[in-house]
């Protein structure tokens, strides 16, 4: 359990080509809608949702960046801070299939190693898809990455993208803390030790074993307004 009255707040980047559904995927998991009109990203919009993981309150604030390399430069910017990502392509779309590696490389550069998951998008439409299943399996297998399929149309899986992140996420923060408990515990051993010597006050051992506390983790004071679960900004 991480500290009560805390909420985790969690930057997620959705990345992929242009029109393979990253701002569709994005308003129908924090709006509940689906629209059949393309209207393409200019630079970044971001929309937000509370959900509970594993008893813990969790805000994602989903950061959706234009697919069209006109725009790599304003977007990229946007990754900075980002601790979690999702790269999409679409079941109709080879080339958004091609580039899912460099998309990750773009998102790597800024902000490194981040919970990330792979998603196959349109599945309602397989029926005339250009990537075999082998395919995007072994791409997932090779880059290392969670793999879903989804249809964002069909309200299909895009829901459980955002859980296994977020849960991935609080995993990791957890983690985290259990070590920085163990540094703090560690510390605390060689402290004592110091205590043997006979000539040495507390002020001196304290100037010699600093003992860093870092808040490493986002959070937020938790928001009481239930209506407040899903924002425009
Ligand atoms: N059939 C089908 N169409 C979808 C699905 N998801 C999105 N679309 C359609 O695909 C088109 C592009 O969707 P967008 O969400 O605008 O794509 P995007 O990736 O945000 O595009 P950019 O803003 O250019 O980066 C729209 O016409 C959507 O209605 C899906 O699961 N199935």
């Amino acid at each position: 359990m991480l500290e009560e009255d805390m909420e985790v707040a969690i930057k997620v980047v959705v990345v992929g080509n242009g029109a393979v559904g990253k701002s569709s995927m994005i308003q129908r998991y924090c709006k509940g809608i689906f629209t059949k009109d393309y209207k393409k990203t200019i630079g970044v919009d971001f929309l937000e949702r509370q959900i509970i993981v594993n008893g813990e309150d969790v805000r994602l604030m989903l950061w959706d960046t234009a697919g069209q390399e006109e725009f790599d430069a304003i977007t990229k910017a946007y990754y900075r801070g980002a601790q979690a990502c999702v790269l999409v392509f679409s079941t109709t779309d080879r080339e958004s299939f091609e580039a899912i590696s460099s998309w990750r490389e773009k998102v790597e550069m800024e902000v490194g190693d981040i919970p990330t998951v792979l998603v196959q998008n349109k599945i309602d439409l397989l029926d005339d898809t250009v990537i075999k299943n082998e395919e995007a399996e072994g791409l997932a297998k090779r880059l290392k990455l969670r793999f879903y399929r989804t249809s964002v149309k069909e309200d299909l899986n895009v829901n459980e993208v955002f859980k296994y992140l977020a849960d991935k996420y609080l995993q990791r923060l957890k983690l985290q803390s259990a070590e920085e408990t163990e540094v703090v515990h560690t510390s605390s051993n060689k402290i004592g030790v110091f205590n043997t010597a006979p000539h040495q006050t507390a002020g001196d051992l304290n100037s010699r074993e600093v003992i860093n506390l870092r808040p490493n983790k986002q959070r937020t004071k938790k928001t009481k307004n239930p209506f407040g679960s899903c924002r425009l900004l």
